[in-house]
């Protein structure tokens, strides 16, 4: 995937430590997740968020009672974070061939990347499958990269009627006056948000009503505390592996010594619903982290340290935003 999708771990998720990280890094938290530009996108938040609130209210109608949220929170992550992209929306109004494509091509991408292919452990096994996982890798990489071009050439050359005027694709357009930032750069900028956006967002939001509607004593105290206050604790294990971590030097975890090189999944969902650290672990219960409880700075939703997530404050503005 990484080979691929990645542009040859040329991505922020699967470039390796290192000053290019450092440099995606520095260019995403100046361009994309600075205060600045995220309260200048707030207005798109608002709108995508009221669009979601009528295409509910219309569903609940009193013939109607049973309503699929799953598909609604996507709808709203995506279209969001599409318009803060490129300015225009994959679902609500683009209905058309090349918007249903992009959305095929991008959930292709979200499954697989959950995904390991064997043979990058077990060599041999590369030659029984017959390079088949590559093959498909590498064909939806094609495609990928063909829309995100074709995207860029449309803000390149500001086609009539696209809303162009803050979006992320021109801000990195913008920056191309340096030999660093080609268009590769921007299309794994791109391609590495929305995919490390759509999904973790859509399924924290899905978790969450789901936890609250079960317990309508909560969703009362949750609704006035959202009005006040919106904090990374009520995120749920979107990411239960985190994101892959290798070793860059040989290093000690937890006691155990690993060479540089090994790969380490942390498996932040057991850690979550640990016992030792947790009193009460699996049961949901919010007012644990808020005035009064401890056990907030035991989250690591979004991972910790250096590798940590950098659209946590833009996640936690939609999320607390849409619950609300
Ligand atoms: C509820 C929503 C989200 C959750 C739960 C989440 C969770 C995570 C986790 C667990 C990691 C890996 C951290 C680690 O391995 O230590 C990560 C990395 C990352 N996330 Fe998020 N994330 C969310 C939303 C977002 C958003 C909104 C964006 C950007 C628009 C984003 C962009 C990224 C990127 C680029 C990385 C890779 C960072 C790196 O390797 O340097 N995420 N996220």
């Amino acid at each position: 995937m990484s080979k691929h999708i990645g542009y040859n771990y040329t991505t922020v998720t699967q470039a390796p430590y290192g000053d290019h990280w450092r440099n995606l890094r520095r260019i995403g938290a100046v361009e994309i997740f600075s205060a600045h530009r995220l309260n200048a996108l707030l207005p798109i938040r608002r709108e995508e968020v009221r669009r979601l609130v009528s295409k509910l209210a219309a569903a609940g109608s009193p013939h109607r009672r049973v309503v699929e949220l799953k598909s609604l929170f996507r709808e709203l992550t995506f279209d969001t974070m599409m318009r803060m992209v490129a300015g225009k929306r994959f679902y609500g109004d683009g209905d058309d061939r090349g918007s249903r494509e992009f959305r095929e091509v991008l959930k292709e991408v979200v499954s697989l990347s959950g995904a390991t292919n064997p043979a990058d452990f077990v060599p041999v096994l590369r030659w029984i499958d017959g390079g088949k996982f590559e093959k498909t890798v590498a064909g939806l990489a094609r495609r990928t990269d063909s829309f995100l071009q074709k995207l860029i050439e449309e803000h390149r050359s500001k086609k009539e009627g696209l809303d162009s005027a803050n979006t992320m694709l021109d801000h990195l357009l913008a920056l191309q006056v340096s030999e660093y930032h080609t268009d590769q750069i921007i299309k794994g900028l791109v391609l590495g948000h929305v995919v490390a956006w759509t999904d973790t967002s859509a399924v924290t939001l899905e978790w969450a009503m789901s936890n609250l509607l079960n317990h309508p004593d909560i969703l009362v105290k949750a609704r006035e505390e959202l009005d006040k206050q919106i904090g990374q604790e009520r995120m749920v294990d979107a990411a239960p592996l985190l994101v892959p971590h290798a070793s860059s030097e040989d290093c000690v975890v937890g006691g155990y010594h690993l060479p540089r090189d090994t790969l380490l999944l942390v498996n932040a969902w057991v850690i979550h619903r640990d016992p030792n650290l947790w009193e009460d672990p699996t049961s949901f219960r919010p007012e644990r982290y808020g005035k009064g409880g401890n056990e907030s700075c035991k989250l690591i939703a979004f991972g910790l340290g250096r590798r940590s997530c950098p659209g946590a404050g833009l996640a936690q503005r939609v999320v607390g935003f849409t619950l609300g």
